[in-house]
Protein backbone atom coordinates (compact mmCIF):
# COMPACT_ATOMS: atom_id res chain seq x y z
CA UNK A 1 0.00 0.00 0.00
CA UNK A 2 1.22 3.64 -0.67
CA UNK A 3 -0.28 5.25 1.87
CA UNK A 4 2.63 6.25 4.22
CA UNK A 5 4.40 2.80 3.44
CA UNK A 6 7.34 3.89 1.13
CA UNK A 7 6.89 7.28 -0.55
CA UNK A 8 7.06 9.67 2.02
CA UNK A 9 5.00 10.79 5.00
CA UNK A 10 1.08 10.72 4.03
CA UNK A 11 -0.82 13.88 2.91
CA UNK A 12 -2.82 15.93 5.39
CA UNK A 13 -5.99 15.44 2.97
CA UNK A 14 -5.25 11.97 2.40
CA UNK A 15 -5.60 11.26 5.89
CA UNK A 16 -8.75 13.67 6.75
CA UNK A 17 -10.23 11.09 4.08
CA UNK A 18 -9.23 8.01 5.08
CA UNK A 19 -10.55 8.60 8.63
CA UNK A 20 -14.06 9.59 7.85
CA UNK A 21 -15.23 5.88 8.75
CA UNK A 22 -12.48 3.99 11.09
CA UNK A 23 -13.09 1.03 12.06
CA UNK A 24 -11.40 -0.36 15.07
CA UNK A 25 -11.40 -4.31 15.74
CA UNK A 26 -9.96 -7.19 17.25
CA UNK A 27 -11.37 -10.86 18.34
CA UNK A 28 -12.89 -9.68 21.80
CA UNK A 29 -15.17 -7.50 20.35
CA UNK A 30 -16.73 -9.61 17.83
CA UNK A 31 -19.77 -12.24 18.03
CA UNK A 32 -18.60 -13.91 14.88
CA UNK A 33 -15.38 -14.88 13.21
CA UNK A 34 -13.54 -11.50 13.02
CA UNK A 35 -12.43 -12.17 8.98
CA UNK A 36 -16.08 -11.95 8.86
CA UNK A 37 -16.78 -9.47 10.34
CA UNK A 38 -13.91 -7.37 8.99
CA UNK A 39 -15.13 -8.53 5.12
CA UNK A 40 -18.43 -7.24 5.49
CA UNK A 41 -17.16 -3.80 7.02
CA UNK A 42 -14.90 -3.29 4.52
CA UNK A 43 -17.87 -4.45 1.78
CA UNK A 44 -19.60 -1.28 3.32
CA UNK A 45 -16.70 1.11 2.57
CA UNK A 46 -14.77 1.73 6.37
CA UNK A 47 -12.12 3.53 4.83
CA UNK A 48 -9.01 2.71 7.62
CA UNK A 49 -8.73 -0.06 9.95
CA UNK A 50 -7.24 -0.47 13.21
CA UNK A 51 -6.45 -4.02 14.46
CA UNK A 52 -6.33 -3.43 18.38
CA UNK A 53 -6.55 -7.00 20.49
CA UNK A 54 -7.02 -6.32 23.69
CA UNK A 55 -9.50 -7.22 27.11
CA UNK A 56 -10.31 -10.40 28.35
CA UNK A 57 -9.69 -13.04 26.02
CA UNK A 58 -7.36 -11.41 23.88
CA UNK A 59 -5.02 -13.31 21.72
CA UNK A 60 -1.40 -13.64 22.17
CA UNK A 61 1.67 -15.00 20.18
CA UNK A 62 1.55 -16.75 16.80
CA UNK A 63 -2.40 -16.80 16.86
CA UNK A 64 -2.55 -12.88 17.80
CA UNK A 65 0.20 -12.57 14.64
CA UNK A 66 -1.67 -15.04 12.47
CA UNK A 67 -4.84 -13.22 12.97
CA UNK A 68 -3.35 -9.93 12.33
CA UNK A 69 -1.88 -10.88 9.13
CA UNK A 70 -5.70 -12.65 8.47
CA UNK A 71 -6.87 -9.59 8.44
CA UNK A 72 -4.41 -6.90 6.89
CA UNK A 73 -5.17 -9.68 3.38
CA UNK A 74 -8.44 -8.78 3.90
CA UNK A 75 -7.59 -5.01 3.93
CA UNK A 76 -5.33 -5.59 1.01
CA UNK A 77 -7.70 -7.18 -1.03
CA UNK A 78 -9.72 -3.75 -0.51
CA UNK A 79 -6.88 -1.45 -0.80
CA UNK A 80 -7.92 0.13 2.35
CA UNK A 81 -4.39 0.78 4.76
CA UNK A 82 -4.26 -0.87 7.84
CA UNK A 83 -3.00 0.12 11.38
CA UNK A 84 -1.91 -2.10 14.34
CA UNK A 85 -2.35 -0.54 17.46
CA UNK A 86 -0.11 -0.30 20.36
CA UNK A 87 2.11 -3.25 18.83
CA UNK A 88 5.27 -2.02 17.14
CA UNK A 89 6.85 -5.04 17.24
CA UNK A 90 3.71 -6.43 15.45
CA UNK A 91 3.29 -3.60 13.01
CA UNK A 92 7.12 -3.87 12.05
CA UNK A 93 6.89 -7.87 11.12
CA UNK A 94 3.75 -8.19 9.40
CA UNK A 95 4.70 -4.87 7.46
CA UNK A 96 1.53 -2.91 8.47
CA UNK A 97 0.99 0.51 7.08
CA UNK A 98 1.01 2.65 10.84
CA UNK A 99 0.59 1.93 14.10
CA UNK A 100 -1.94 4.27 17.11
CA UNK A 101 -0.20 4.80 19.85
CA UNK A 102 -1.72 6.62 23.40
CA UNK A 103 -0.35 8.53 25.61
CA UNK A 104 0.61 5.42 28.01
CA UNK A 105 2.30 3.08 25.35
CA UNK A 106 5.41 3.85 23.70
CA UNK A 107 6.33 7.51 23.34
CA UNK A 108 4.81 9.04 20.04
CA UNK A 109 8.59 10.20 18.84
CA UNK A 110 10.19 7.30 19.40
CA UNK A 111 7.18 5.30 17.46
CA UNK A 112 7.87 8.10 14.40
CA UNK A 113 11.61 7.09 14.45
CA UNK A 114 10.66 3.30 14.34
CA UNK A 115 7.99 3.46 11.58
CA UNK A 116 10.28 5.97 9.15
CA UNK A 117 6.97 7.35 6.64
CA UNK A 118 4.38 4.84 8.01
CA UNK A 119 0.96 6.27 9.45
CA UNK A 120 1.47 6.91 12.91
CA UNK A 121 -1.81 7.66 15.20
CA UNK A 122 -1.78 9.66 18.90
CA UNK A 123 -4.28 9.70 21.38
CA UNK A 124 -4.68 12.76 23.09
CA UNK A 125 -7.15 14.20 25.19
CA UNK A 126 -5.98 17.35 26.52
CA UNK A 127 -4.20 20.85 23.95
CA UNK A 128 -1.21 19.93 25.24
CA UNK A 129 -1.15 16.38 24.93
CA UNK A 130 -2.03 17.47 20.96
CA UNK A 131 0.17 20.17 20.60
CA UNK A 132 2.69 17.61 21.95
CA UNK A 133 1.59 15.00 19.42
CA UNK A 134 1.73 17.23 16.58
CA UNK A 135 5.64 17.67 17.51
CA UNK A 136 6.50 14.35 17.70
CA UNK A 137 5.34 13.66 14.18
CA UNK A 138 2.21 12.48 14.39
CA UNK A 139 -0.24 12.07 11.22
CA UNK A 140 -3.59 12.39 12.96
CA UNK A 141 -5.04 12.43 16.63
CA UNK A 142 -7.54 10.13 17.90
CA UNK A 143 -9.76 12.63 21.03
CA UNK A 144 -12.16 10.86 23.03
CA UNK A 145 -14.15 9.34 24.62
CA UNK A 146 -17.10 11.63 22.97
CA UNK A 147 -19.80 9.64 24.64
CA UNK A 148 -19.60 7.11 27.15
CA UNK A 149 -17.82 3.40 25.69
CA UNK A 150 -18.00 -0.01 27.21
CA UNK A 151 -15.30 -1.06 24.45
CA UNK A 152 -12.47 0.17 26.56
CA UNK A 153 -12.29 -0.66 30.62
CA UNK A 154 -9.71 2.27 31.32
CA UNK A 155 -11.38 4.54 29.02
CA UNK A 156 -10.99 8.30 30.53
CA UNK A 157 -14.09 10.37 31.54
CA UNK A 158 -16.07 11.39 28.22
CA UNK A 159 -15.87 14.79 26.64
CA UNK A 160 -18.37 15.43 24.65
CA UNK A 161 -17.79 16.88 20.86
CA UNK A 162 -17.28 20.14 22.57
CA UNK A 163 -13.73 18.90 22.83
CA UNK A 164 -13.00 18.59 19.14
CA UNK A 165 -14.31 22.58 18.81
CA UNK A 166 -11.68 23.67 21.79
CA UNK A 167 -9.05 21.86 19.85
CA UNK A 168 -9.58 23.56 16.00
CA UNK A 169 -10.12 26.76 18.08
CA UNK A 170 -6.88 26.64 19.89
CA UNK A 171 -4.80 26.16 16.63
CA UNK A 172 -4.99 22.26 16.26
CA UNK A 173 -4.85 21.83 12.46
CA UNK A 174 -3.72 18.27 12.26
CA UNK A 175 -6.33 15.51 10.85
CA UNK A 176 -8.59 14.60 14.16
CA UNK A 177 -10.74 11.63 14.50
CA UNK A 178 -13.47 11.41 17.04
CA UNK A 179 -13.47 7.76 19.01
CA UNK A 180 -15.82 6.68 22.09
CA UNK A 181 -19.77 5.43 21.98
CA UNK A 182 -20.22 6.83 18.83
CA UNK A 183 -23.17 5.83 16.34
CA UNK A 184 -24.62 6.41 13.22
CA UNK A 185 -26.96 9.30 15.03
CA UNK A 186 -24.26 10.95 16.73
CA UNK A 187 -21.63 10.81 14.35
CA UNK A 188 -22.67 13.73 12.12
CA UNK A 189 -22.39 16.32 15.04
CA UNK A 190 -18.60 14.73 16.30
CA UNK A 191 -17.81 15.77 12.35
CA UNK A 192 -19.71 19.52 12.48
CA UNK A 193 -17.44 20.27 16.06
CA UNK A 194 -14.24 19.49 13.49
CA UNK A 195 -13.22 15.75 13.36
CA UNK A 196 -12.27 14.25 10.21
CA UNK A 197 -13.94 11.32 10.99
CA UNK A 198 -14.84 8.98 13.28
CA UNK A 199 -13.62 5.53 14.88
CA UNK A 200 -16.12 2.94 15.83
CA UNK A 201 -15.65 -0.42 17.42
CA UNK A 202 -19.22 -1.60 18.60
CA UNK A 203 -21.55 -0.05 16.46
CA UNK A 204 -20.23 -1.89 13.62
CA UNK A 205 -18.38 -4.73 14.94
CA UNK A 206 -21.54 -5.56 16.65
CA UNK A 207 -24.23 -4.27 14.66
CA UNK A 208 -26.96 -7.51 13.82
CA UNK A 209 -25.96 -5.92 10.04
CA UNK A 210 -22.40 -5.22 9.70
CA UNK A 211 -21.95 -4.06 6.34
CA UNK A 212 -25.28 -1.89 6.37
CA UNK A 213 -23.81 -0.58 9.62
CA UNK A 214 -20.21 0.49 7.96
CA UNK A 215 -22.61 1.11 4.68
CA UNK A 216 -24.90 4.29 6.65
CA UNK A 217 -21.66 5.33 8.72
CA UNK A 218 -19.72 5.79 5.66
CA UNK A 219 -22.85 7.73 3.51
CA UNK A 220 -23.16 9.78 6.71
CA UNK A 221 -19.42 10.80 6.95
CA UNK A 222 -19.32 11.52 3.18
CA UNK A 223 -22.74 13.94 3.59
CA UNK A 224 -21.00 15.78 6.44
CA UNK A 225 -17.47 16.03 4.63
CA UNK A 226 -18.87 17.41 1.64
C1 LIG B 1 -8.37 6.13 16.64
C2 LIG B 1 -8.02 5.80 18.06
N1 LIG B 1 -8.09 6.77 18.98
C3 LIG B 1 -7.80 6.48 20.26
C4 LIG B 1 -7.42 5.21 20.62
C5 LIG B 1 -7.07 4.87 22.05
O1 LIG B 1 -5.68 4.59 22.20
P1 LIG B 1 -5.11 4.35 23.69
O2 LIG B 1 -5.41 5.55 24.50
O3 LIG B 1 -3.70 3.96 23.56
O4 LIG B 1 -5.96 3.14 24.23
P2 LIG B 1 -6.00 1.64 23.69
O5 LIG B 1 -6.78 1.64 22.42
O6 LIG B 1 -4.59 1.19 23.44
O7 LIG B 1 -6.67 0.86 24.76
C6 LIG B 1 -7.38 4.24 19.63
N2 LIG B 1 -7.01 2.97 19.90
N3 LIG B 1 -7.67 4.55 18.36
C1 LIG C 1 -10.41 2.23 21.64
C2 LIG C 1 -11.02 3.39 22.31
N1 LIG C 1 -10.28 4.50 22.63
C3 LIG C 1 -11.01 5.43 23.25
C4 LIG C 1 -10.47 6.70 23.74
O1 LIG C 1 -11.18 7.44 24.39
O2 LIG C 1 -9.30 6.97 23.44
S1 LIG C 1 -12.63 4.98 23.44
C5 LIG C 1 -12.34 3.51 22.67
C6 LIG C 1 -13.40 2.47 22.45
C7 LIG C 1 -14.32 2.82 21.30
O3 LIG C 1 -15.24 1.79 21.14
P1 LIG C 1 -16.79 2.04 20.89
O4 LIG C 1 -16.92 2.61 19.53
O5 LIG C 1 -17.41 0.67 20.99
O6 LIG C 1 -17.30 2.94 21.97
MG1 LIG D 1 -2.80 2.21 23.39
Amino acid sequence: MNDGGGSGRIEAARMRQLLRTYLVIGSTNCCIEPLRVLEEALAGGVTLVQFREKGPGALTGAPLRELAVQLQGACRQRGVPFLVNDDVELALAIGADGVHVGQEDEAAVRVRARIGDRILGVSAHTLAEAEAAVRHGADYLGIGPIYPTASKADAKAPQGPGILRELRACGIALPLVGIGGITIESAGEIIRAGADGIAVISAITQAADVREAATRFVAGSIAESS
